[in-house]
């Protein structure tokens, strides 16, 4: 690499970096996710998305003018080849507070989903409940979980296609028995920026053997379908996105949304 090239590489990071956490800090704020005393539980898988959220929150944190607390939560969920020293080592070397939980979920998935069939629902749903109670045992107002900008995109289509349903995945969730508050930080952040942001902080990254055994093809599909998109019609994704927060509920054809009636 050039010199030139470098001190390129090294101004592309440190806009990166501004970037990250300037979005990172809208989301916080546009939906109140986090408030001064909170205790935030992050959970952390050893995937690139979750370091990155767990490091722009210590970030934040150092210049946020509220105070708040962070435990990192990693959920071993007995898959077999699971390099379960690696997250532990991390975060204590980052100097962060966290748990480890164990809860075979393997053998629970392997047992009830067939082979190539995808797991992730029951995988995603098994560990929300593991979530739930460390946040409830350790004392956590609030659950973060590394979903960005691309996995909301790409959960509307998938419910666009196979649910019939117009949703996704929401910033800031409250669970079914109202007991715990779900926020997924990076909500506006690209996960090409994510990607990019993990390689330069070479995080030790480890593979889920869930997500491979068990993938959802069509999520991988749509994946496909909107990267294709960004580069054949640059702004397209941009504007689905935008749209998500600009709902027009008199020109859907939802009466429980809009009271078509009183017109
Ligand atoms: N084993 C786990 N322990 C703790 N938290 C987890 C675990 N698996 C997933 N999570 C949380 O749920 C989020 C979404 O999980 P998902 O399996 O969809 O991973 P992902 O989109 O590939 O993200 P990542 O790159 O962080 O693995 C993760 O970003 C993380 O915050």
């Amino acid at each position: 690499m050039t010199r030139k090239e470098y001190e390129k590489s090294q101004h592309e990071a440190n806009k990166r970096i501004k970037r990250l956490r300037r979005l990172t800090g809208s989301a916080i704020a546009d939906y109140r996710m986090i408030e001064d005393g909170d205790h935030v539980m992050v959970g952390v898988s050893g995937g690139k998305d979750s370091y990155t959220l767990l490091e722009i929150l210590l970030r934040l944190r150092e210049a946020a003018p509220v105070d708040f607390r962070i435990t990192a939560v990693n959920l071993d969920q007995g898959q077999p080849g699971f390099q379960r020293d690696v997250i532990p080592e991390y975060l204590q070397n980052r100097g962060v507070d966290y748990e480890v939980v164990k809860q075979d979920n393997y053998s629970v998935v392997q047992r009830v989903i067939p082979d190539g069939k995808p797991g992730c629902s029951l995988c995603s749903r098994l560990r929300r409940g593991a979530l739930y109670s460390t946040a409830a045992r350790v004392g956590a107002d609030k659950i973060a979980l590394g979903h960005h900008r691309d996995d909301i995109i790409e959960t509307l289509f998938l419910n666009l296609f196979f649910g019939g349903t117009l949703k996704t995945m929401p910033p800031k969730l409250r669970s079914d028995d109202g007991r715990h508050v779900l926020i997924r930080p990076l909500s506006y952040v690209k996960e090409a920026d994510i990607a990019a942001f993990a390689r330069e902080m070479k995080f030790p990254i480890i593979s889920c053997g869930f997500c491979v055994k068990y993938e959802n093809k069509q999520r991988r599909i749509i994946k496909q379908m909107v990267r294709d998109w960004e580069k054949t019609h640059p702004g397209r994704v941009e504007n689905i996105f935008r749209a998500m927060s600009n709902v027009a509920p008199s020109h859907l054809l939802d009466g429980d949304l809009f009271d078509f009636s009183s017109i």
